[in-house]
């Protein structure tokens, strides 16, 4: 008897190990370990996914069988089953969780799938499947055993495709098409009969005999002036066969131009002879490439990437957020062409659908994506890529709460392939293992053709605003129209975190609070209404203050619509674009934006964080930050590394060519050390001083840390199960490590629910494993009282 190890769709602790079932005749050798299956639970059927077969007799045949099929074929490979059950175990998750991540959105929940016929014949063969049609909904329900064997079979062999049906415009688009049924020999006999003005039937004969392989798609046959009265009579003449040619969906908005690898700086060289090294001699080594903004990290990925490519590997790139990279991605393009496939969030369920089909076919050879594309099918990986390692992104905040970095190193030892993190500003922990030797340090430490970096001058908005109450200095007005004087560009970066606007009685002080958390409304102009970025909460403006009845309630802080006013007010003839969240919803507007400033067809361009990296505009001259601390206020460890982060990244922009650069920082906080820093962009300063810091406090790099966040409807059932926990922690634990709390989270009630949390820093703790495993078990069984524990393993924030 076969036997299927099963993963089932029950997200329990008891569940995290796989279920035994039997394998029924009818698809012996038909399961294949990553398809997905219908299993008797309880008393309902479930999914589950099939993560090993086994011929064990040990069972004593009580076993309840495998009730139906869900996939056609695994969709999850070898790799990602085995990344599944290491991914759970780091992350405190369920297996189920994890496997469900690997798969693009579209394929995770129940869909329908339909089945097609790939030629004419196939159909005439299978009455009873396609009942004299190309393409058939797939319902299991509807098969007996022989005829689903049948199908499987025919799926094997090609004759038959299964397509995911992902829902009106998500589903895979199926063109006709028709491809030559004569050989070269018949084709020259058959144009004999033909009369010499029927020019179509001509063009199409010697199409067929040049390309007797193609699938010609028939909208590219009537280009070529092949009409379909044509088409239909050279079918009826068995010249031709019917196809269908599925159409790929292309997620890049513009083709790309070719491009040419660069003639590399001696520092760039050196990075890229290391990293070919390691691919070639198959070593998992992580390499951390440290370069300086405008330094050519990009050119050393795409080089290593094509070297990777030259020895028959293929290559995985991830990027922060895409859609604030589109020219990274036309980089990558214009040298990788139509081998590249992209995931993004920004990308329709169906088009991410095609992209992991092109990659799970081994169609697509290079991947570039956000943190989920490290889940991509790619094969026989030869270089993972993480640029701007240093990036909040790459955490998932939710469940299963990974670390992209660890599952890059995970899929590198795998696939024995190197690792390059590469930023400007790595993170401590990075850095610190580079230190250490357990990465391997490569350095660009000067800009191309050595332009100097910008000069970055700090501006005390404390004595700013004792003057006027602008929002604007008068340093960054007078270089402002310095810039647009010289027709020079210029990007102006508003720190969104906590600068959204919010209504506020001058009268009595009244702020409006969400009633559900706690938290004040941010006012929204466009729909005229104050709403809560927690829990969606959303009310009418009020004209008059509900508290003292006070016509003088009005709004404080500014948004970047505010700014874009005021600037243009300030500089009336300047052409201002604005990138943030209002102007960027509309697929493709973050590009235009782009494209736009690119082409100089503006001279400022302001906005959120979403300026701040990856940009390379070469007439970009001056770059303005209106309220450099508004992430410093913040009650974190890591606020003073994200600070000087985003500084270094967006001082970057500027005087990235020929031209010399400048950068504006405003601040109330001149004597900040990751302000004063970033203004010498001294990363090697700011990684001694802020180590120090880490050191002295206990936190990362030099600590280990845990955060477990409970959260209930009453506040004292939350407070005092976390109690609970920590007494159980006290009792497992070494003396050495240090917990701290429980404590209210920052925003202690997000939608009625009450949340605390316990860190637990360590150095050594051999129990600790076991220790949270076995929370885990009892809060699935106090669920049920409404309690739920969440573990975040090396959370990125203390919040
Ligand atoms: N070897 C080279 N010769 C000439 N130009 C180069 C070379 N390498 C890179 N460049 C150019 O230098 C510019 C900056 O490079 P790139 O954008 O790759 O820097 P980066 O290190 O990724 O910067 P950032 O971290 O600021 O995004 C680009 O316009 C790129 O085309
Ligand atoms: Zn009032
Ligand atoms: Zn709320």
């Amino acid at each position: 008897m076969q036997v299927a190890q099963i993963i089932v769709d029950v997200p329990t602790r008891q569940t995290n190990n796989a279920y035994s079932y039997s394998i029924p005749d009818h698809l012996v050798d038909q399961i294949e370990p990553g398809m997905r299956v219908q299993v008797p639970f309880g008393n309902r059927k479930i999914t589950g996914f099939v993560v090993g077969i086994s011929d064990e007799s040990s069972y004593d045949g009580k076993l309840k069988p495998i009730a139906s099929l869900v996939d056609l074929s695994p969709v999850i490979n070898p790799e990602l089953l085995d990344l599944a059950s290491w991914l759970a175990d780091q992350t405190y998750s369920f297996q189920i969780s994890c496997l469900q991540t690997m798969l693009p959105g579209g394929m995770r929940t129940k869909n329908k799938k339909k089945l097609i016929a790939q030629n004419s014949q196939v159909i005439d063969q299978f009455p009873e499947i396609f009942h004299g049609q190309q393409e058939i909904d797939y319902n299991r329900q509807q098969y007996d055993n022989a005829t689903l064997s049948k199908i499987l079979a025919g799926q094997k062999n090609g004759d038959i495709q299964v397509e995911y049906d992902l829902t009106n415009h998500a589903r895979p688009i199926m063109l006709k098409a028709y491809q030559g049924n004569l050989n070269a020999k018949q084709v020259d006999e058959v144009r004999q009969t033909v009369r010499k003005n029927a020019v179509g039937q001509l063009k199409l004969l010697s199409l067929i005999k040049q390309q007797p392989d193609t699938v010609f798609l028939v909208s590219d046959l009537a280009s070529k002036g092949i009409t379909s009265s044509t088409l239909k009579n050279a079918e009826a003449k068995g010249w031709v066969v019917a196809k269908l040619k599925r159409h790929i969906r292309n997620p890049f908005m513009r083709p790309a131009k070719k491009s040419q690898p660069l003639q590399l700086n001696a520092d760039q060289q050196a990075a890229v002879s290391s990293i070919d090294e390691a691919i070639a001699a198959q070593k998992d080594q992580v390499f951390l490439l440290e370069g300086v903004t405008g330094s050519g990290k990009t050119e050393v990925y795409l080089q290593s990437i094509a070297h990777a490519l030259s020895l028959g590997r293929t290559a995985l790139m991830l990027v922060p957020e895409i859609t604030l990279t589109p020219q990274i991605v036309g980089r990558i393009r214009s040298r990788f062409g139509d081998q590249v496939a992209m995931l993004h969030s920004a990308m329709s369920s169906g088009e991410r659908y095609d992209e992991w089909q092109r990659i799970n076919t081994g169609k697509a050879k290079v991947v570039v994506g956000v943190r989920s594309a490290i889940f991509a099918p790619l094969q026989n990986i030869g270089l993972i890529i993480m640029d701007e390692e240093h990036d909040s992104s790459y955490k998932q905040a939710d469940n299963p709460r990974y670390q992209t970095r660890d599952v890059a190193k995970w899929r590198a030892a795998y696939n024995h392939c190197p690792v390059v993190l590469g930023s400007a500003t790595p993170s401590l922990e990075s850095r610190a293992r580079a230190m250490k030797g357990v990465y391997e340090l490569l350095s660009l430490p000067h800009r191309i053709n050595r332009q100097a970096l910008p000069h970055v001058s700090i501006i005390d908005m404390k004595i700013e605003m004792a003057k006027h109450h602008e929002a604007l200095s008068t340093q960054l007005k007078d270089a402002i129209q310095v810039r647009l004087d010289k027709h020079e560009q210029i990007i102006l970066l508003l720190n969104r975190r906590g600068y959204s606007a919010f209504l506020m009685c001058r009268d009595c002080g009244y702020v409006p609070r969400c009633p559900n958390c706690d938290i004040s409304l941010t006012m929204h102009k466009d729909t005229h209404t104050l709403n809560c970025h927690y829990c969606g909460h959303t009310e009418p403006i009020p004209t008059v203050c509900p508290q003292c009845h006070s016509k003088r309630i009005g709004f404080y802080g500014m948004g970047s619509q505010q700014l874009e006013e005021q600037v243009k007010n300030l500089f009336p003839t300047a052409r201002v674009l604005r990138m943030d969240v209002d102007t960027t919803r509309k697929k493709g507007a973050h590009e235009a934006i782009i494209d736009q400033f690119g082409a100089h067809k503006a001279d400022i361009l302001l906005g959120t964080q979403m300026i701040a990296k990856g940009l390379d505009f070469p007439e970009v001259t001056l770059v303005g930050v209106l309220n450099a601390d508004s992430a410093l206020q913040f009650p974190d460890f890591r606020s003073s590394e994200r600070t000087f982060e985003l500084l270094t990244q967006v001082s970057g922009r500027s005087g990235r060519a020929d031209k010399s650069g400048e950068v504006i920082i405003q601040t109330f906080n001149p004597d900040h050390y990751a302000i004063r820093l970033a203004k010498t962009q001294d990363y090697e300063k700011f990684y001694a001083t802020e180590m120090r810091i880490r050191h002295d406090g206990k936190y990362p790099p030099y600590y280990f840390t845990v955060k477990l966040t409970g959260n209930s409807a009453s506040e004292n059932q939350t407070v005092s199960e976390m109690f609970g926990i920590l007494n159980f922690l006290k009792k497992q634990l070494s003396s050495n490590a240090i917990i701290l709390g429980p404590t209210p989270k920052v925003i202690t009630r997000i939608n009625n629910q009450y949340y605390y949390q316990i860190i637990i820093k360590y150095r050594k703790e051999p129990n600790l494993k076991a220790a949270l495993d076995d929370i885990l078990v009892q809060s699935q069984k106090k669920q049920r009282r409404g309690i739920q524990i969440a573990i975040d393993n090396e959370p990125l924030d203390f919040m």
